[in-house]
């Protein structure tokens, strides 16, 4: 069975509290969310393998490491996956960077897909699946399973904020996945949106409603 990381850096959780702020405006939302992924995948990349190699140094020769295999592959959950995106980029520049376009339908709360690009050999890389919520998980578990169509073996999610119903939802349906979250939240309203949450993530990042 896949594990439930909450991170629990001080800067992480410091950050997010400015995140759920309903009086942080939308340039500040966006700054923050970035950083908050940036520090989530520092965390979460801590096992990534290395690999010896040498370099030559303005003094010598130094035996020294790199990280091992191909570059990751970072698929944000359009729109408010974007969020994190160049966030995450500015740790790993190599990162590969696919998208899948889904909203969620206001009335049944399901996932609609509109759009998905996807990085070639999946197989080979380790795939991040991101979205600032994890609310039903419905979104979550329609994005893992177009990822492992597409050949991820054991993709991650990585959600700024979830719910147990989410968490669980994901634990069915893609047993294998570890989930990576900043905050487990106490439920969702009628509208399907987490309570205390941040709001609607996508219109707090794009200025939209
Ligand atoms: O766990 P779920 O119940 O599926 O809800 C979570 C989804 O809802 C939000 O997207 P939204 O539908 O608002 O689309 P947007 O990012 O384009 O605003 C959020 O970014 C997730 O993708
Ligand atoms: O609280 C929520 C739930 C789903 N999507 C959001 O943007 N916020
Ligand atoms: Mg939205």
């Amino acid at each position: 069975m896949g594990q439930v990381h909450v991170l629990d850096h001080p800067l992480i959780q410091h950050k997010l509290t400015l995140i759920r702020d309903k009086n942080t405006g939308t340039k500040e939302f966006r700054a923050l969310v970035q950083e908050v992924a940036m520090l989530m995948v520092y965390e979460i990349t801590r096992d990534l393998p290395l690999q010896e190699v040498t370099v030559e140094t303005p003094v010598g020769v130094a035996s020294a490491k790199v990280i091992a295999g191909k570059t990751l592959a970072i698929v944000p959950v359009l729109r408010a996956g974007l969020g994190m995106v160049e966030g995450i980029l500015n740790l790993i520049p190599g990162a590969k960077v696919g998208h899948i376009g889904l909203y969620r339908d206001p009335e049944t709360l399901m996932p609609v897909e509109y759009y998905c690009k996807l990085p070639a050999h999946l197989e080979e890389r380790d795939v991040y699946v991101v979205d600032p919520m994890l609310a039903t998980g419905g979104s979550a578990v329609a994005a893992l399973r177009s990822v492992k169509e597409r050949g991820a073996q054991r993709p991650k999610l990585m959600c700024l904020v979830g719910v147990p119903e989410g968490i669980r939802a994901v634990q069915e349906q893609h047993p294998d996945v570890d989930i990576y979250l900043a905050a487990v939240d106490d439920h969702l309203n009628d509208h399907g949106y987490i309570v205390p949450g941040l709001g609607d993530a996508g219109d707090r990042l794009f200025g939209t409603k």
